[in-house]
């Protein structure tokens, strides 16, 4: 069956998380988790479903530019697509009018995700497990001088040694977790203390902390959760891109008592020289440097990478062009032995998330060490195969697809400005 593609459909999503502050952060107060929600449909009846991350307002910019690539997708079977992936990411990204507004970053980068996350979760869900000539995704225009087709071969043909074991691993205990849930900005103490007994006892060792909006409260806050956790579970923190370069290193100097793992998103997501800078300056108290979740295409990471600008690489498959730029970015990371720890801070980004990790440790990277997968817990039950989270631990999904779906019965009570919850918002 040839699955063409008939229809593609956007939807504006919006989960009202701001009225309980999940979600806040020194940069963003009040989000609501939202997506632009993408269906294709094909003549044989078979769906994909995907998405991209939004805060709430604007997500219905999302949704035109979702509409504009769309016309590049109608028409097309599924086997057209799979078999010159590489060609169909570029179609996307490179429409010789289009690419203006990006090119592979912004609005438009954001819907490209929406609709290649969608593509891939037809992919899958018609084969039921995706087998592909990993390298024949990924369009390696501007990364040549990092990362070629060839060594990105032989980097999978490398980790091809004791696979199968990995994988068996994985089904077995799942792919370590942190939890982003206990310490949002606004959440009162007492929330933080009760969220962080409750993780504890359910098996967490892994916490981030929101800061950088009060230095007082950060020391606060941090000084409450270290004692609670103990010397010897991790600690991050998070500052979503509030301060300037030096004003980032002295802040994070005034918790380095705390022994946080990372300083994630200390200034400007566009700050690869000031990232570097950082980074030196807190290598000498163990601190490293995070950050991906606003790091716009693999251009990007590859300079982030080059001038050791980061100790961790936040992935995300909502901000990145999909599976396909995803994977070039897992093997440069790899090339410089640095680790990856994806975000997940938002809806459905778990969901999403867990394929491309589980695929870095059993196809790329084959370690462990220093690397764990954000999670967060909220909205998991608008999923039509939510994640499974055991012990602290991403169990591997079962379902084939993308895990993206969601409940049609939630899309219609969610979605902006008709769905009910956004009616009764008014
Ligand atoms: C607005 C969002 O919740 C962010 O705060 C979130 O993605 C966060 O940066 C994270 O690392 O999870
Ligand atoms: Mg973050």
């Amino acid at each position: 069956m040839l699955h063409r593609i008939v229809g593609v459909t956007v939807r504006d999503v919006r989960f009202p998380t701001s009225s309980e502050q999940h979600g806040s952060d020194a940069m963003h107060s009040d989000p609501d988790y939202s997506a632009a929600y993408v269906v294709i449909d094909t003549d044989c009846g078979l769906k994909g479903f995907g998405l991209t991350f939004t805060l709430g307002k604007g997500t219905e910019i999302v949704v035109c530019a979702v509409e504009a690539l769309a016309a590049l997708v109608v028409g097309k079977s599924l086997q057209e697509i799979v078999n010159d992936f590489r060609g169909f990411y570029r179609l996307l990204t490179s429409d010789s009018q289009m690419r203006w507004l990006g090119p592979e970053k912004g609005v438009i980068h954001l819907a490209t995700a929406a609709v290649l996350n969608a593509v891939w979760d037809l992919w899958a869900k018609a084969v039921g497990k995706v087998r592909a000539l990993i390298v024949s995704c990924i369009d390696f225009r501007y990364i040549t001088d990092v990362l070629t087709e060839e060594e990105a071969l032989d980097m999978l043909e490398k980790a091809q040694e004791g696979k199968q074991q990995r994988e068996e691993q994985m089904l077995k205990q799942g792919y370590p977790a942190y939890t982003t849930s206990c310490a949002w900005i606004g959440y009162s103490d007492q929330q933080l203390q009760q969220l962080c007994t409750d993780a504890l006892k359910s098996g967490w060792t892994k916490f981030k902390v929101k800061v950088g909006a009060d230095v007082e409260d950060d020391k606060r806050r941090c000084r409450l959760i270290r004692q609670m956790i103990g010397p010897n579970n991790t600690l991050m923190i998070d500052a979503n891109q509030r301060w300037d370069v030096a004003e980032a290193i002295r802040w994070v100097s005034n918790l380095a008592e705390f022994k946080p793992l990372w300083i994630e998103e200390p200034t400007s997501p566009d700050d690869i020289l000031g990232h570097a800078a950082i980074s030196k300056a807190l290598a000498p108290l163990g601190i490293g440097v995070a950050t991906g979740e606003q790091c716009h295409n693999r251009v990007m990471f590859k300079q982030f990478l080059q001038a050791s600008a980061l100790q961790f690489v936040q992935i995300d498959s909502c901000r990145l062009g999909s599976v396909n730029e995803n994977l070039a970015v897992l093997l440069m990371a790899h090339k410089f032995k640095v680790p990856v720890c994806p975000h997940a801070g938002g809806v459905g980004l778990c969901e999403l998330v867990q394929h491309l990790i589980l695929f870095d440790f059993i196809c790329v990277s084959a370690s462990l060490h220093n690397r764990m997968c954000e999670y967060v817990d909220h909205l998991h039950e608008h999923f039509a195969s939510p994640v499974v989270i055991q012990d602290a631990h991403y169990m591997p999904p079962k379902d084939p697809g993308f895990s993206c779906e969601m409940l049609e019965s939630s899309v219609k009570r969610h979605q902006f400005p008709e769905g009910e919850v956004w009616k009764m918002h008014k």
